[in-house]
């Protein structure tokens, strides 16, 4: 995999670059919308593809190895073959998941014991086991194994959490390099800083990570609660040591400004729940500001869903028809808000793109980011 740095802002840490992987090229900064079971929640492959302009998908090996297991994703020669997404594929490696889902998880050396959360069955995650996984998944990018600490956490759980997660990813590394891609692609494995918010572990975790030369880093522990304050000193301290001739992959993160202020500080990657979940319950980012469609406010404005955004659903529904729908919890309603949502998230990095190419992102930031999170 080749990460190609193509342009920088004069005034920030900003880049534009491609990544080149086995399922074709993504161009960065980029927004990468979250499936969970195979599929990102209401939205078919043709509008990822064609409205959306998704370039690369997050699957979850958590959901994914529970069910439909990977005896059916073997049979079918990986997601890629099962979902019909032909482009790049990430997935985690499970141990955010188990800790987000499963309320009987333990953790252990070996690795985390947890019971399933569709039918109560006991399972354990290891480093080596979900390298195994993630290679039958088929995963362009795969994730390493590792603890994301809550926020907040105490110093001494943090670092002997880290020093886990450091020793689990030696365990990964091991694993990936002594097993072979199953479905005639190449697949790349990311390590995860860890460290809470403490910038002495920060930076060890940052350097331990730095020093393995893997083809992308990502920032794990993060958009887990803190402060934004304390997530922008935690990425500005981390990628002061990541190499910068990798991608680097914020995880989890977040709202149009989190994702301005990250890519000012120099990130390259995104995923985050926001505009699927958000779009569930009627709250849109639209390219004027933040819209809850189930407010009275749009009962008969005919206007459509977001003008400038482009794009089928944004253009060609009002907001009146829009409210209606998600009023009467039609399943169209959740479709429409999601493709609103992910396309918005799509288009932003892509201005940010554009901006940072004409060398004046950094002016851009400030004024945009005004204008989208304000409450209309
Ligand atoms: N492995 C890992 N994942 C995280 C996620 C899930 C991102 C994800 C990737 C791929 C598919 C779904 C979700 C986080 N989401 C918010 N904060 C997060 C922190 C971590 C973390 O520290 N480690």
């Amino acid at each position: 995999m080749q990460f190609t740095i193509q342009a920088t802002d004069p005034e920030s840490k900003a880049r534009t670059g491609v990544l080149s992987t086995d399922h074709g090229l993504i161009e960065t900064p980029i927004f990468m919308p979250v499936g969970t079971a195979g599929t990102v929640k209401a939205v078919h492959q043709r509008e990822l593809v064609e409205d959306v302009r998704a370039e690369i998908i997050l699957g979850n090996t958590y959901h994914l190895y529970l069910r439909p297991g990977l005896s059916v994703l073997e049979k079918a020669g990986g997601l890629h073959r099962f979902n019909g997404w032909n482009r790049p594929i990430l997935t985690d490696s499970g141990g955010y998941q188990v800790y987000s889902l499963s309320n009987t998880r333990k953790i252990k050396e070996d690795g985390v014991t947890f019971k399933s959360h569709i039918d109560g069955s006991k399972h354990i995650f290891t480093p080596e086991g979900v390298m195994d996984i993630q290679r039958t998944i088929g995963a362009d990018i795969m994730m390493a194994f590792d603890e994301c600490t809550p926020y907040p956490c105490e110093y001494g759980y943090a670092r002997t959490s880290m020093e886990m997660t450091h020793r689990w990813l030696t365990r990964c590394i091991e694993r990936f390099d002594s097993t072979p891609a199953k479905y005639g692609y190449q697949q790349t494995l990311f390590p995860i800083v860890q460290g809470s918010t403490y910038k002495d572990l920060r930076q060890q975790s940052a350097e331990f990570v730095a020093e393995q030369q893997r083809e992308g880093n990502a920032i794990g522990g993060l958009a887990v609660g803190e402060p934004a304050e304390e997530m922008y000193k935690t990425i500005e301290l981390v990628n002061a040591i990541l190499p910068s001739d990798k991608p680097r992959y914020l995880m989890g993160v977040g709202t149009p400004e989190n994702i301005l202020e990250a890519i000012a500080l120099g990130v390259d990657m995104f995923d985050c729940v926001m505009p699927t979940r958000n779009a569930r319950h009627g709250v849109l980012f639209t390219t004027q500001g933040i819209i809850n469609i189930k407010n009275e406010r749009w009962k008969d404005d005919f206007s459509p869903i977001d003008e400038e955004l482009g794009g089928y659903a944004s253009t060609f529904y009002s907001k009146a028809y829009l409210r209606h729908l998600m009023r009467s919890e039609e399943i169209l309603g959740a479709q429409i808000a999601s493709l609103q949502n992910l396309t918005f998230y799509l288009w932003l990095v892509k201005q940010a793109r554009q901006q940072i190419i004409g060398g004046n992102f950094a002016k851009w930031k400030g004024a945009m980011t005004k204008k989208l999170m304000q409450r209309l």
